[in-house]
């Protein structure tokens, strides 16, 4: 059976970067509502962006311990937004809203994930939607860093598609796929790979990730 792994582009602040990251293929669109980073934007500015977004094409609100005044105004903003909690959000926090989320896992550097028990933060935040592999790097994310993607059992059954990971963290369009071939996510998630500069999307960039996936995805078989 085919599998397609679905590809999330995060860090939109711009009208051209939306519309050029849909017409590349992305299925879901993050919106970084972190003061601290250089790809912030207000809920008020994320509403602007997302209702760009044609159905089918899922935006995703990206929090960093964030107050539950601060999640309210962006879901409001958002209605049909997925939350993504990023920062040190308790499983109690992110359910809290009672809405669909994933969660980020912030990988250390080093090899073997300098002994991330992946499989217990799987088991702890079952309630989630996904889990967002990400590299452990200074201001919580978008650092364009990978971690070690040797580091896990990944035919592990707690680790299979059927658990929704998504492997993020450093990818580019010429490593992407590697990361699938050996991963095998459900959804792959970029960021600074398919920028010219923080927040600036680059739309040729973000074709060549789209294809590099298809292409991964062409070559990998997968238990059905
Ligand atoms: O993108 C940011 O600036 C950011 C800041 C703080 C927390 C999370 C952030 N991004 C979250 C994402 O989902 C990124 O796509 C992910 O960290 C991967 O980023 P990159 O390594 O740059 O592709």
């Amino acid at each position: 059976m085919p599998h397609r792994t679905r590809i999330k582009i995060c860090g939109l602040t711009r009208e051209g970067d939306v519309d050029a990251a849909v017409r590349a293929g992305a299925d879901a669109i993050g919106f970084v509502l972190y003061p601290q980073s250089p790809r912030f934007v207000s809920p008020e500015r994320a509403g602007e962006l997302a209702r760009r977004l044609p159905p089918f094409v899922t935006p995703v609100l990206l929090f960093v311990n964030a107050s539950p005044e601060f999640i309210v105004q962006g879901v409001a903003a958002v209605p049909n937004a997925l939350l993504q909690f990023h920062g040190d959000e308790t499983p109690a926090d992110c359910a809290a809203g009672g809405r669909p989320f994933v969660r980020a896992a912030r990988i250390p550097p080093g090899p073997a994930g300098a002994g991330f028990d992946l499989l217990k933060y799987a088991s702890d935040f079952t309630a989630a939607q996904a889990i967002l592999l990400d590299a452990h790097v200074e201001g919580y994310g978008g650092g364009g860093q990978s971690f070690d993607w040797n580091a896990f059992p990944w035919s592990h059954p707690q680790l299979n598609a059927s658990s929704r990971l998504v492997l993020s963290g450093g990818l580019t369009p010429a490593n992407v796929t590697d990361g699938i071939r050996l991963v095998r996510p459900w959804a792959v998630d970029v960021s600074s790979g398919v920028e010219v500069s923080k927040g600036i999307k680059d739309p040729d960039k973000m074709l060549a990730f789209v294809a590099a996936v298809s292409a991964a995805d062409a070559q990998t078989s997968r238990p059905s």
